[in-house]
């Protein structure tokens, strides 16, 4: 079972992680990702969805129009983990290749 960071590691977690920030009131990360149409934001959920079943990590997230708001958070752990930080990664890689603004 993964460990919950505490909260200066998720502090310092995000500095690296561009776009990303914590989320008032539960221990989680998030970001909205805009795209230039539907078609963009939809193939970076498909894309994002591969990654997350391969590595039964999965986000939280409302897709309207082209826009993508992500939630990421570890229940069984009741915080964030290492692998919502290897998801965020993964997200801010693919949407950097489709053109994500
Ligand atoms: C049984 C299965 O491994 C768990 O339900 C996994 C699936 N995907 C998950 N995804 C996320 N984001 N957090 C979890 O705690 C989680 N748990």
């Amino acid at each position: 079972m993964v460990e919950r960071l505490s909260d200066e590691a998720r502090s310092r977690a995000l500095k690296e992680l561009p776009g990303w920030s914590p989320v008032a009131g539960r221990e989680a990360i998030t970001r909205t990702f805009t795209f230039r149409d539907f078609n963009e934001a939809f193939g970076f959920m498909t894309r994002v969805a591969l990654v997350a079943e391969k590595s039964d990590h999965h986000p939280e997230w409302r897709n309207v129009y082209r826009t993508v708001e992500v939630v990421l958070a570890t229940h069984d752990a009741g915080g964030v983990t290492e692998r919502d930080i290897r998801l965020a990664e993964a997200m801010n890689t693919i949407a950097g290749q489709r053109g994500g603004i």
